[in-house]
Formats: C-alpha cells, sequence, structure tokens
C-alpha cells in the first residue's frame, strides 16, 4: 500500500499547500489530473491530507468508520467556532439537537412557525411598490428569506424571547453573521496568532453571550415558566456557556445552508418559468385539497397543515431544494484518520495513513457531467423516476451528507424551507429582476466554486412579485 503521491506545485514555505483555502476545488482538480488513481496528498503546515476522488474515494471517504468528522473539521476548516470540551460538547450538541428536532417538538411549534411564515409574507405584501415599475414589489430574498429563516430556527432551537421580537432577531443575525464572517486562515497554521478577525469573533461571541444571559436573568425574576427550546437545555444542567455554544454551533450547522438555499429557491424558479408553474400548481393543489370553506384564503388553509402534511405533500418543492443545493454547494468534506492503522482506499493500492486526513470535493460528483446531464443547469426533473441521475452509483447525492455522516438537521431545513416557499408561492406571482424592478435577462450566476462553504452572492440578486389574483 502507497501513500497517495505528493502534490506539491502550489507549496509556499511553512504552509504548504496554501491554494487549499484560496482555491479549493481548482488545486484538487489539477492535482487529482496528474494521478492515475485521482488520489494526491499535500501538506497544510504539518498537517498531512489526502485528496480522494471517483467511487472509491468516496465509498472510503463516506463509509469508514475511522475516517472522523468532528476532527477533520475542527483542524482543517478555518472558521467553526473553538468547541469548548472537544468529543463532549460533540455529543452534547447533536443531542440536544435531537431531542429539539424531534416530531413532538415541531408537531408543538408548527402553529407558531407558519405565522412567521404567513407574517412574513404579509410584511412583503405590504412592502412599498417599485418607483419605475409600480405593478411590481421587488425583494433581496438572501433578506427576507434569510430572516425569515432565522426567526424559524431561533424559535425552534434557541429562545422565544428573541424569536418574538423584531429587533432582537434582527440584532443577534447581525451579531451571528459578522462572526459567521469572521474566518481566520491563519490561525489554522499559527493557532497562537491574535488575528483581527479571531478577536472581532470573540467580540461577537461576547455580545451573544450578554444577551442570552439577560434573557435567562430575567426568566429567573419571572414567575410563569417559559416553554421552548433554551429552557429546555438550561434544565438538563447546562450552564450559559454551553448555551452560546451549543447556539453558535447548530446555526453554523444550520442556519447558512438553510437561509441560502430557501433563498436561492424561489430565485432559481424565477429563472425558469415551466418548473415554477409546475410548483405552484403543487402548492395550489394543495390548498384546494385542504380547504374546509369557501371563505379560507390561500395563506389560512396552508396554517391549518400538520408537520405531518407539510413534510409530504410538497415533492416539487422537495426536488427543487434537492437541486438549489447540488449546483450550489461548494466547499468538501474533511475528515480525520482517527483510527489505529492506514485505511485503504478501495482497490487503489493506497491509503489515507493513521493520523492524516482526507477531503473530498463536492463538486467531484456533483458536477460530473457523466453522472449529471448539463450538470451546471438547474434542473429538478433529472431526480424524476424515469431518469433518477442521483441514484447512478454509490454516493452520488452528497446534499444531505451520506454514509456515516447524515445531516442532522435535515428534516427540520426542509420544513423551513417548503413552509417559506409554499406561502410565497401561494401569495405572489415573481419573475426575476433588477434592482429598480425591471426584468432581469441574466440568470442566477453559479455560486463560485474557490468558496470554501456557500455564503451571500456578493451582488444580490432580486425578484419582483406581485399579489396573486384568485
Ligand atoms: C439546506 C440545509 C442543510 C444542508 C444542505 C446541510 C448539509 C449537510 C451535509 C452535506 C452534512 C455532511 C457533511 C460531511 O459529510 O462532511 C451535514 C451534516 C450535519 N448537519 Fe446539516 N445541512 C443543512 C441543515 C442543517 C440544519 C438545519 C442543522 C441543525 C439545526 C444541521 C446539522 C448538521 C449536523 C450537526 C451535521 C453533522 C453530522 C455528523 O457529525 O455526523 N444541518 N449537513
Amino acid at each position: 500500500y502507497a501513500v497517495p503521491k505528493l502534490w506539491k506545485p502550489d507549496d509556499l514555505p511553512i504552509l504548504g499547500a496554501w491554494r487549499f483555502y484560496t482555491h479549493r476545488e481548482e488545486m484538487y482538480r489539477t492535482a487529482q489530473r496528474s494521478t492515475k488513481t485521482g488520489n494526491f496528498s499535500f501538506f497544510v503546515g504539518k498537517k498531512h491530507v489526502v485528496g480522494v476522488s471517483g467511487p472509491e474515494g468516496r465509498r472510503t471517504f463516506f463509509d469508514s468508520k475511522d475516517l472522523d468528522l468532528g476532527e477533520g473539521f475542527n483542524d482543517l476548516f478555518a472558521g467553526l467556532p473553538a468547541q469548548p470540551g472537544g468529543d463532549d460538547f460533540d455529543r452534547f450538541l447533536k443531542k440536544t439537537l435531537a431531542t429539539l428536532l424531534k416530531s413532538e417538538n415541531l408537531n408543538k411549534n408548527i402553529g407558531m412557525l407558519a405565522t412567521d411564515a404567513r407574517r412574513a409574507c404579509e410584511a412583503l405584501a405590504a412592502a412599498p411598490v417599485s418607483d419605475s415599475h409600480p405593478e411590481w414589489r421587488i425583494m433581496n430574498p438572501f433578506d427576507s428569506m434569510f430572516r425569515l429563516v432565522y426567526q424559524l430556527t431561533i424559535r425552534t432551537i434557541g429562545a422565544r424571547e428573541i424569536a418574538d421580537d423584531t429587533e432582537l432577531l434582527n440584532h443577534t443575525l447581525s451579531i451571528f453573521e459578522q462572526f459567521e464572517s469572521r474566518t481566520s486562515t491563519l490561525k489554522l497554521f499559527f493557532p497562537w496568532l491574535p488575528t483581527p478577525n479571531h478577536i472581532l469573533r470573540m467580540f461577537n461571541g461576547a455580545r451573544l453571550y450578554k444577551i442570552f444571559s439577560d434573557i435567562i436573568k430575567s426568566r429567573e425574576k419571572n414567575e410563569k415558566p417559559v416553554d421552548d427550546a433554551l429552557q429546555h437545555i438550561l434544565d438538563t444542567g447546562a450552564s450559559i456557556s454551553d448555551v452560546i455554544s451549543f447556539e453558535i454551533g447548530s446555526l453554523f450547522a444550520g442556519l447558512i445552508n438553510t437561509g441560502l438555499h430557501a433563498s436561492y429557491l424561489p430565485a432559481h424558479c424565477a429563472d425558469n418559468p415551466e418548473w415554477k408553474a409546475k410548483v405552484q400548481a403543487e402548492v395550489d393543489g394543495v390548498i384546494a385539497k385542504y380547504r374546509s370553506t369557501p371563505e379560507q384564503s390561500p395563506a389560512m388553509v396552508l396554517s391549518s397543515l400538520s408537520v405531518e402534511q407539510w413534510e409530504s405533500e410538497f415533492p416539487l418543492i422537495d426536488l427543487s431544494l434537492r437541486e438549489s443545493i447540488r449546483v450550489g454547494m461548494p466547499g468538501a468534506g474533511l475528515r480525520k484518520n482517527i483510527g489505529p492503522r492506514d485505511i485503504p482506499i478501495g482497490n487503489t493500492g493506497e491509503v489515507i495513513p493513521k493520523g492524516s486526513y482526507a477531503v473530498y470535493v463536492f463538486n467531484d460528483v456533483h458536477k460530473n457531467p457523466d453522472i449529471y446531464t448539463e450538470c451546471h443547469k438547474f434542473d429538478p426533473s433529472r431526480y424524476f423516476h424515469d431518469r433518477a441521475e442521483d441514484k447512478k452509483t454509490n454516493h452520488t447525492y452528497l446534499g444531505w451528507g451520506s454514509g456515516r455522516h447524515p445531516c442532522l438537521g435535515m428534516r427540520f431545513a426542509k420544513l423551513e424551507m417548503v413552509l417559506c416557499n409554499a406561502y410565497f408561492f401561494a401569495m405572489f406571482d415573481f419573475e426575476p429582476s433588477e434592482k429598480d424592478g425591471s426584468l432581469r435577462t441574466e440568470p442566477v450566476p453559479p455560486v463560485d466554486v474557490k468558496l470554501l462553504q456557500i455564503r451571500k452572492p456578493d451582488d444580490p440578486i432580486f425578484i419582483r412579485y406581485k399579489p396573486r389574483v384568485y
């Protein structure tokens, strides 16, 4: 067994493969092409990393029990919040998330979540019209949808005081966004370096700490108990710092992806009128099916749906989301071999050595034209039974993780996204737009593959919308 060939043309002294952080996918693809098996290795500082690719690489990467996700991310991903307590905290986070996202809690909250979504769409309906195109209103979904997803998330895994107070909601969202944008790659190489971004992250962490501790103190004075996620976490005996770390950790894991894909979904549909019409027909069909009196408005019918109905009645929204994630998922999975021995990469004759890291770039499969036809195109019908492109080989669809580390928030993320979009499709007609309300003719730009993780588009994407006439 051999260690995959060392790739070092881009290396900087001491730092090693810096391009792993600045041009990850490009570096991965160039290195991949330079070897027979598609596997290669490189150094990040002193850390030895193996890039795996192809079906054998995927099988090894996603199925090996000794490849650890937590350690891989902690050591290689610039930007994760430092987790106090390592493995113990990881267990606490996953256990708490699993409890908060159980059916019982979702059923308890669904009425409030639906009300949040309805009110957000009512606020869109009440927004001022465009000056130059007064038949339309204009929105940037990456603001309005994103904020709604944040509200739904905080309501489900955070504090009611924040979810119910628009000002506090916006304030905490802006702190979180600043926190999230201050990644510090340099710290991976020089952990002792007090980088400005790291200092700002500490500062924003402290601001969140103050907000949560004020909420907790005021609850202590209040006789009436609050029944929400924060209280549940506190009742398990967790400290305020556990609570803050849990909130930041789970927002990191969930909010960015969910908020951005909830926003990309209508943007892609606006660009694809035929598909948009299908989704709208699906929403209208559900409304017709569950309307109990003719006076009920579409929003009122949607507000009466149960979690089970939200989860089963909107397959086309689900496929739109599946496709939005596939086309817009830059980045890579990261793992560390924490086992007692080297891990063979299928039958390639190569290994991920004990103690080394492994990386798999998601677009190796998601943008593989042999698997996904016209792989850059948004086309949810590729998942219909007669095409089933995502079932062609092993681990072909990685949008929700695969193998040993499936996404723990998938069910909740889907629920959030279907809620936001069903109300939006039910209440509005919409089209792609420029900032001034004129029709946008350029499609949604592709997500930059240089990104380590999806983030809001640098140039805002607009949609123009008007209330539907029934
Ligand atoms: C559109 C939304 C989301 C997408 C596309 C997404 C995607 C993923 C992917 C691809 C992975 C596996 C990563 C890997 O293999 O390296 C993952 C894992 C995970 N996700 Fe999500 N996720 C989403 C929403 C959420 C939400 C809302 C939460 C929680 C509130 C969440 C919590 C987690 C956790 C805790 C893991 C780690 C599982 C483990 O360590 O085994 N995700 N997610």
